[in-house]
């Protein structure tokens, strides 16, 4: 293989690739795509100019759609594949590689069907292109890219847009500084009112990297010339014009063949009385051999610049496969393991919002410190203790015969049914630890940015762990509930030996109508006993309830969260701890995409190495 041929070859090579990628240069990138950083060829001109003819004699074969109105709706990024003379000639898709078209009517109709696929049968554009690869031993190498035709007016069924929108989508490959444009004229229009010179004059002032092109010179008006054009009198360009004389409507009706046609070229010029002495420069063929050239010279100077956009682009594509982790093993040992190493990275988390480090701990304090008091202090022992009551439960309890000295029975009621009321707050605390408890798993697990790829992971964690979570709650309440009941079934005798003995009995002489059997003042100076008694409680369950609370809950939340976990886990199978590491569809798809790409920068990279050592 000659160095020129390597080269076009390496770039056709990539920038298929780009293309199985969807990097197509599209206009949104703000940094620069690697299909942008290659030379490219792209073909413009306005309906009718001459376009398809021209590719098609570069090509040597028939294979455009044909048709009045815009056909070309897509752009179609032909590589043509020079092979050994006497080899079959062929053509190939992207888009269905595994097929081999030899047929070059086979051709035309698939680049019809693959433009409706994407546009529907509307008569819209689109700007992805279609890929097609021309193996044969007529061509030389090199890349075009056929662009929908410049037009002045939308035809029937179109919108009026569409004008703008070729326009749009052709500037969009040609105003690229990597892009060589073949600008397509007539011969028998005023070069003046050109479209493809228009744009060319547009987006590459100076003329650059602008190839002007000249069709239908066969046409133009008896006695006219178009030496003012080839000559660069009328239209000054870095490049010289090159003049075609294509298949005329008629040829195509009575299918010239194109090497025929090609022949037929060569002749006009030769014996051509204007032309002749610009022969060797005219011609689909010079065309074609002019092109190749540029693009190879082009190319070898945009190599070191392609080099280090590479280079770039690998680093950037490995800092963010190490972003998105390693592929998962698919052993079940090796599963086994990553799992319990994702469960402690999340426990480890978790343990640290608990003790400290990471907020959210202290919220159980807060239950302690706030919620706990304030909901005993509410306790409504103003109400249950009140006068009225009082005389009501100690009467009740005394039945027919009054207490004589103290009402013993009467003030266990009270006592009793006062304690019930404890059951609340005790409740009530250990919900609010639940719910905190409960929030910190949460946050854990979205903090563990190793649990991040593995969505199913996360959510059988945390369901293993709000299980785990209402166990404990079960066991907080039981205990809670215990230590408020435990008050109830023995009541601390001290207190009450302490009290002053109360013997009045009779009522209170002072009082002149007094129909009870004992005083207000005996009522009272009971409920208040009852009362200061439950405040005594009060304190201890203030101090108890949250002992209990946190040896059921909390310490549990940290020893042993996810010992039930560990346990499902070891008796899975190879099959569902793969389930288990089921990664997010989006990542794996983002890590797979991020792999081929990388794959495809750094084949490019050792065959340019490989193009550069070959000189
Ligand atoms: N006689 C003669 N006819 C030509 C020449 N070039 C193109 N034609 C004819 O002009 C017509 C249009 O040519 P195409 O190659 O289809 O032009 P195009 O720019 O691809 O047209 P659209 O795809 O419709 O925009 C066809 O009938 C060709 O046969 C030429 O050099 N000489």
């Amino acid at each position: 293989m000659t160095t020129m041929e390597s080269l076009i070859g390496l770039v056709n090579r990539i920038q298929r690739a780009c293309t199985v990628l969807g990097d197509h240069g599209g206009a949104d990138g703000a940094l620069p795509t690697l299909w942008e950083a290659l030379p490219s060829v792209a073909v413009v001109g306005g309906q009718s100019s001459g376009k398809s003819s021209v590719l098609e004699s570069i090509v040597g074969r028939d294979f455009l759609p044909r048709g009045s109105g815009i056909v070309t709706r897509r752009p179609l990024v032909l590589q043509l594949h020079k092979t050994e003379d006497g080899e079959p000639e062929y053509a190939e898709f992207l888009h269905m590689q595994k097929r081999r078209f030899s047929d070059f009517a086979l051709v035309r109709k698939e680049i019809q069907d693959e433009t409706d696929r994407m546009t529907g049968r509307s008569k819209m554009i689109s700007p992805v292109p279609i890929h097609l690869s021309i193996y044969s031993p007529n061509v030389v190498n090199l890349t075009l890219i056929d662009l929908p035709g410049l037009t002045k007016v939308a035809i029937e069924g179109q919108p009026d847009s569409i004008v703008e929108d070729i326009e749009n989508m052709v500037r969009s490959y040609v105003e690229k500084p990597n892009c060589i444009i073949l600008a397509i004229s007539p011969a028998n229009q005023d070069i003046a009112t050109s479209d493809a010179i228009k744009l060319a004059r547009e987006v590459d002032p100076t003329g650059e990297r602008t190839f002007g092109v000249l069709t239908k010179l066969d046409l133009m008006d008896k006695g006219t010339n178009a030496l003012d054009v080839l000559e660069g009198r009328s239209y000054k360009l870095q490049h010289p014009w090159v003049g075609i004389v294509n298949r005329s409507q008629a040829d195509i009706n009575k299918n010239v063949d194109m090497i025929v046609a090609r022949r037929r070229e060569r002749e006009y010029f030769a014996n051509s009385p204007e032309y002749s002495h610009l022969s060797s420069k005219m011609g689909s063929e010079y065309l074609a051999k002019l092109l190749s050239r540029h693009l190879e010279s082009v190319i070898r100077a945009r190599i070191p610049s392609i080099t280090s956009l590479i280079n770039k682009s690998i680093d950037e594509l490995e800092s963010e496969m190490d972003y998105l982790g390693r592929p998962i093993a698919l052993d079940a040992g090796a599963q086994l393991y990553t799992i319990l190493e994702l469960c402690r990275a999340f426990d480890k988390i978790f343990k640290e919002h608990l003790e400290g480090g990471r907020p959210g701990g202290d919220r159980i304090y807060g239950v302690f410190d706030n919620q706990l008091p304030a909901a005993l202090k509410k306790l409504p022992f103003d109400r249950h203790l009140s006068l009225q009551n009082v005389r009501k439960v100690i009467s009740e309890a005394d039945g027919y015969q009054p207490h004589l000295i103290a009402p013993e029975q009467g003030y266990r009621r009270l006592i009793e049914s006062s304690l019930n009321y404890f059951r609340g707050p005790a409740e009530a605390s250990v919900d609010a630890v639940h719910y905190v408890l409960k929030e910190l798993v949460r946050k854990s697990i979205g903090e563990t940015q190793e649990l991040k790829r593995f969505p199913t992971l996360q959510a059988e964690l945390a369901a293993a762990s709000y299980e785990a979570l209402e166990r404990f709650r079960e066991d907080g309440k039981k205990t809670t509930l215990r230590l408020v009941d435990m008050e109830s079934s023995y009541l601390t005798v001290e207190f009450f030996r302490r009290l002053p003995q109360d013997v009045e009995k009779g009522g209170n002489p002072a009082a002149p109508n007094n129909v009870d059997r004992y005083s207000e003042g005996h009522f009272r100076r009971i409920g208040s006993n009852v009362s200061s008694y439950i405040g005594m409680v009060s304190e201890t369950l203030k101090n108890t309830i949250p002992k209990a609370v946190v040896y059921c809950q909390v310490r549990e939340a940290k020893r042993s969260l996810l010992n039930h976990f560990y346990m499902l886990v070891g008796r899975k199978e190879a099959k569902q701890l793969a389930l288990l590491l089921d990664e997010d569809p989006a990542l794996m798809e983002r890590r797979q995409q991020c792999a081929k790409r990388l794959e495809l920068y750094k084949s490019a990279r050792d065959e340019i190495d490989s193009v550069a050592w070959a000189k």
